[in-house]
Parts: structure tokens; C-alpha cells; sequence
């Protein structure tokens, strides 16, 4: 590597960096990072550069982009059968939107590396006890012991191995025909079951007439069984995403090869933090989310550092306002963007601004208020000139009862029943498809 990329590569440590786990043995953490720059890269430049293309795709109206995925992945969760419930749930929702919107779909995975998180507050009590906060597993361990909540650079390792493997099934399903239409579209019949069927009856029988009029023209089903799918996390622990970028042999580009995506989170995004500069060395696609004290100047800044020569698809602006705020907040935004003619991605995270705690105590979302901020996203970028580019949410493939309502009416008693989730509420299965059914009214146009 010659100076100037050794120099780029490291301009992230001349700047706050905020969120970052405070290791006691640095020698250790410097051996492991020094292991990590050795290792094969996760994903490939080609790949990134062609997920770059899709997404400029998404802000021109040509495509949209979901994304799918823990609030945070555990090493003990990475099973087979949980990473394929997962991919399957995107797949599953993938085909409903795609066909709703006329369009295809971007498919990302809040997987493959979604093992750290930001937290608000750096201490939990309990029982008189305090220690520090669970920061994913690939920081520190969930259980509320001492040893456990001391942070650990040799999960860095565990992260790194668990990614790859992770992503290794991950190419194995969507590559060897496991998303063939006609098994995605099969899959979808057991929603036929769902209390909220009904409601959708309509498009689902239009889908399935679709699928039986493209086998009747004798369709090559065969030529499009594979799907690409993308894997993103927030690019939080910059020790590891800097160990985990190299040098593109092709441009000489940087690349972050932990993820073809990487967003920066709410809390880490301000222009002069380590995230965001670090963000700047690196030619992955850049998702910034943005919550509702968000100034039409901090977007503006943050174009001119991440996106300076308006690469298409580049760089997103993924929204995180609440229900009560979107329709408020987002308009003008939007508009103070669109003046400048510089072509973002907006993608909704209907999530992060609806958290509540439930009166038997769980952190928790009502499904109402998610479906009430996308539908406040859709209007809101529209109404101010823009495009809504996609969706980005929490979900799991299993039958979770982490977020309360949805058709099958999650009740807040419910919520103990399989609340699984060491960080944040995510949509089970059916709430998942039943929010890709919802979409399509959106979507269509
Ligand atoms: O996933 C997002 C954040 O990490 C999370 O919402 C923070 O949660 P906390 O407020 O429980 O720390
Ligand atoms: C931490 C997250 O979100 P935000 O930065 O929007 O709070 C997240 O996506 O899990
Ligand atoms: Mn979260």
C-alpha cells in the first residue's frame, strides 16, 4: 500500500470517534486487527460496484430497495436454519413488492456482520449492580455479568468468521436456486392463512395468475432462479472496518470488503466524526440514517463529504423520524436536497423513531406506527419533489412476538411469549409479509 492510501486508510483516527468499545488490552486488540488485514475480503469490489449500480437505479425511480435483518446478530443465532427463515422472508417479501411496484428489488440483509450496536446510554443497572451496556456480540457478551460486559477484541475474530460463513450460505441459497420464483411464490401460500389475508386476496390471486401466465408462455424460470442479495451492517466498530478494507486491484480504490453496504448510524454521523471520514476514504455505497432533529444543513454537508461528485447511488439518506414527526420533518429535506440536483437514495427505516416501552415493560413498537411512518414517508418525499427509493427495517424469519399488533395481533401480555431479541423489536414472519402486502399500494403508481 503506498502512503497516501496508508494515509487515506487511517484518516478516521485524527477525529472523535463515538460508540467505540474502550479495550484494556490494546496489544491484543493491535495483534487481532493485524490478523484481520491478512484474511480474505468478505465481499467483492465487482459486487459493490454493481450494488452501486442498482441503487442509482432505486433513486431514479427504477427500482427499490429492501432491507432486511436483525437489530443485532448474535454468534449464537447464526444457525442455517435462522439465516435461511431470514433470506426467505426477504425473498418472500421481495416477490410481493416487486410485483406491486412493477419493479425490481433491490435485496439487502441486515446480515453477515449486524454484531455491533450503539447504545444510549454506556452503563446498565440492575439490582443495584452496574456494568457496561451490551454493544453486540461482537463487542461484549449479553450476560450481565462482569467478565461478560468487559469488552473483548477476540470477538472481532468471531465476527469476521461468523460473517463469512454467514455469507458463504447466504451465496449458497440465492445462487443455487433455492429463490426460484416458483418456490418463493409457493412459500407465500402459507400466508394464505393469515387473519389479514383477506385484505390482500386480490393481488395475491393477480400474482398467481402472473406466475401461471408467464409458465404458460414457457417462461424460462430456469434463467432467472438466482437472486443477488447483498449483505449491510452499520458500520460502527472502526477498528475492524478499517482492518477489513483494501485496496481494489483493478482502481486502486479503497474498499470496506466487510459488507457491499455500509450505513452510519444516527448517533455516529455528525460530518466530523471518525464514521463519517472514515465513510469518505471508501467506495461501498453510504447509507446515513437520519433522524427528526436532522437540519436540511447537516444533509447538505454530509453530500458534499460523502457524495461530492454526485455518484449515483452512492450514497442514501435512510429516514428514522416516528410516526408523529416524518410528515413534519422529512418534506423539507428533502426539498433542500433536491435543489441540488445530487441524486441520493431515500429510504424509510420506519423502525428507530417508534420504540416504546410496553406497560408489561418491553422494548417494544406498534405495527400501526410503523405502517404509519412509511405511509408519511411515501407522502412526504413525494409531495417535495423526490423519489422514495426504499425500505429498510427489523425483522426476523421466525414467529417471534416482539412488536405488538399486525394481523395475527400481537398483544402487549403476548410480547412475553417469544421476545428473543437482545437489542431491538423486529417483525416476525407474518408481520413482515404482511407489511410487503401494505407496500404495494405505495408502490404502485
Ligand atoms: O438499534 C438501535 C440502537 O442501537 C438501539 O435502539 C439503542 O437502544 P438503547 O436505547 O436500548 O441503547
Ligand atoms: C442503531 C440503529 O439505528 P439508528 O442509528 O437509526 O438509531 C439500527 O439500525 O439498529
Ligand atoms: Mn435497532
Amino acid at each position: 500500500m503506498d502512503a497516501q492510501t496508508f494515509a487515506k486508510l487511517n484518516e478516521w483516527r485524527n477525529y472523535p470517534a463515538q460508540q467505540q468499545p474502550s479495550y484494556a488490552d490494546k496489544r491484543l486488540l493491535r495483534e487481532i486487527t493485524e490478523d484481520l488485514r491478512t484474511r480474505p475480503p468478505l465481499v467483492f469490489a465487482g459486487e459493490v460496484d454493481q450494488l452501486t449500480r442498482k441503487l442509482a437505479a432505486a433513486a431514479a425511480g427504477q427500482a427499490f430497495v429492501l432491507t432486511g435483518g436483525d437489530c443485532a446478530e448474535t454468534f449464537a443465532d447464526s444457525t442455517a436454519d435462522k439465516i435461511r427463515a431470514k433470506v426467505q422472508t426477504i425473498l418472500q417479501m421481495s416477490l410481493v413488492m416487486s410485483y406491486g411496484a412493477s419493479m425490481p428489488i433491490v435485496k439487502m440483509g441486515r446480515i453477515a456482520g449486524q454484531y455491533s450496536k450503539p447504545r444510549s446510554a454506556p452503563q446498565e443497572s440492575k439490582d443495584g449492580i452496574t456494568l457496561p451496556s451490551y454493544r453486540g456480540d461482537a463487542v461484549n457478551g449479553f450476560a450481565f455479568t462482569h467478565q461478560s460486559r468487559q469488552p473483548d477484541p477476540r470477538r472481532l475474530l468471531e465476527m469476521y468468521q461468523r460473517s463469512a460463513t454467514s455469507l458463504n450460505l447466504i451465496r449458497a441459497f440465492t445462487q443455487g436456486g433455492y429463490a426460484d420464483l416458483r418456490q418463493v411464490h409457493l412459500w407465500n401460500q402459507g400466508f394464505r392463512n393469515n387473519p389479514a389475508f383477506s385484505k390482500y386476496e386480490t393481488i395475491a390471486s393477480e400474482l398467481d395468475r402472473a406466475l401461471r401466465f408467464m409458465t404458460a408462455v414457457g417462461a424460462d424460470f430456469d434463467s432467472i432462479k438466482t437472486v443477488d442479495f447483498y449483505s449491510a451492517h452499520e458500520s460502527l466498530l472502526l477498528e475492524y472496518e478499517s482492518a477489513m478494507t483494501r485496496v481494489d486491484s483493478r482502481t486502486g480504490k479503497l474498499y470496506d470488503t466487510s459488507a457491499h453496504y455500509l450505513w452510519i448510524g444516527e448517533r455516529t454521523r455528525d460530518p466530523e466524526s471518525a464514521h463519517v471520514k472514515q465513510a469518505m476514504q471508501i467506495a461501498n455505497p453510504i447509507g446515513v440514517k437520519i433522524g427528526p432533529n436532522t437540519s436540511p444543513q447537516d444533509l447538505l454537508r454530509l453530500i458534499d463529504l460523502l457524495n461530492p461528485e454526485g455518484v449515483p447511488g452512492r450514497l442514501s439518506f435512510i429516514t428514522r423520524m416516528g410516526v408523529g414527526n416524518i410528515r413534519k420533518v422529512l418534506p423539507g429535506l428533502v426539498k433542500a436536497v433536491e435543489e441540488t440536483g445530487n441524486p441520493v437514495v431515500w429510504i424509510s427505516d420506519p423502525m428507530h423513531g417508534n420504540t416504546i416501552t410496553s406497560v408489561s415493560g418491553y422494548k417494544t413498537r406498534r405495527f400501526s406506527d410503523i405502517l404509519g411512518e412509511v405511509e408519511g414517508f411515501f407522502q412526504a418525499v413525494r409531495e417535495a419533489g423526490g423519489i422514495p427509493g426504499g425500505i429498510h427495517i427489523e425483522l426476523t424469519g421466525d414467529d417471534v412476538t416482539e412488536v405488538m399488533g399486525g394481523s395475527q395481533d400481537v398483544s402487549d401480555d403476548a410480547l412475553a411469549e417469544r421476545y428473543e431479541t437482545l437489542v431491538d423489536p423486529r417483525l416476525n414472519h407474518q408481520q413482515s409479509l404482511e407489511l410487503a402486502f401494505l407496500l404495494t399500494q405505495y408502490l404502485a403508481v
